[in-house]
């Protein structure tokens, strides 16, 4: 089974699905790179937005693939694979067009990175998401700490990461995370919650974008993003982590 697919549809949408249902869509390193991918691809001309969703319903993403990322001992081990990510989140958070997280499942852990990073997040009635990394005795590592700092109110994203708790629908759409919640066909749902987006020109749609870009890129946000990576990376190091994901792992 491909770990992802990407798809180009005829209304200016292009497509990104995590394909590893059984893994609850978790993030190795062939779906950093097709996210990558599919990041560069939406730049074309005419891509009027970028959506990244994901197979089944139970998961939108779990985060880090933690079975392949717990081979990584050592802050020198870890800090490679976490900004690898950082970088790719930070492409996706300044690309030039808007960005959709369809969230069909839930988003835990470095799922919930990538869904910030997105301009819009809808999801499915039932699911839940969280930034549990604090759990696992380590912070976002992917530059999903700064970017929720950077959306929300400093006091909501500070009790969201500390928190660590997996949230429902109700407070996802309270806390202003979710811009919609949805039942029924993802994808249907999806095009009509862009139905007017989609009747821009593309130009359009890029120059309100670079508005919000500009705000970012001149904060020096890749510098905080890559500076949390490596921060995490510290913390990815000691024991208490790897005791941590040994719970989940062996649960
Ligand atoms: C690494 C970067 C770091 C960051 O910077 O953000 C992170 O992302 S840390 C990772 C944080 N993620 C987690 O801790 C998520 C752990 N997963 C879950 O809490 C749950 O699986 C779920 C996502 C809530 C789904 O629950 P459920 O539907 O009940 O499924 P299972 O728990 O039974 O899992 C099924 C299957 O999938 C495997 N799995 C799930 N998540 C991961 C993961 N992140 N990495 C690797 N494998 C994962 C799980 O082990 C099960 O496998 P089998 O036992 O072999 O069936």
């Amino acid at each position: 089974m491909e770990p992802y697919t990407i798809t180009k549809e005829a209304s200016g949408l292009l497509i990104y699905t995590i394909n590893r249902p059984d893994k609850r869509n978790a993030v190795n390193d062939e779906v950093m790179d097709g996210l990558n991918k599919a990041i560069s691809l939406a730049s074309n001309e005419d891509v009027k937005a970028l959506v990244i969703t994901s197979t089944g319903d139970k998961a939108f993403c779990s985060g880090g693939d933690l079975s392949v990322f717990h081979l990584l001992k050592t802050e020198e081990d870890a800090y490679p694979m976490l900004s690898k990510m950082a970088k790719i989140i930070s492409k996706l958070l300044l690309l030039p067009k808007p960005t959709i997280a369809l969230m069909n499942g839930s988003a835990v852990g470095g799922g919930c990175e990538i869904a910030t990073a997105c301009d819009f997040r809808l999801g499915r009635k039932g699911i839940k998401a969280g930034f549990v990394q604090g759990n696992l005795a380590i912070t976002t590592g992917w530059g999903g700490g700064t970017i929720l700092f950077e959306k929300f109110p400093s006091s909501t994203a500070l009790k969201i990461l500390t928190d660590g708790s997996l949230m429902d629908t109700d407070e996802l759409s309270a806390l202003g995370y979710l811009d919609l919640v949805f039942e029924g066909d993802p994808y249907e749902q999806c095009v009509a919650f862009l139905e007017k987006l989609l009747d821009k020109e593309v130009e359009v749609l890029a120059a309100y974008v670079a508005i919000l870009r500009k705000k970012w890129s001149d904060s020096s946000i890749l510098e905080r993003i890559e500076s949390e990576a490596r921060n995490c990376a510290i913390l990815w190091g000691k024991e208490i982590h790897h005791q941590k994901v040994e719970e989940f792992l062996n649960r």
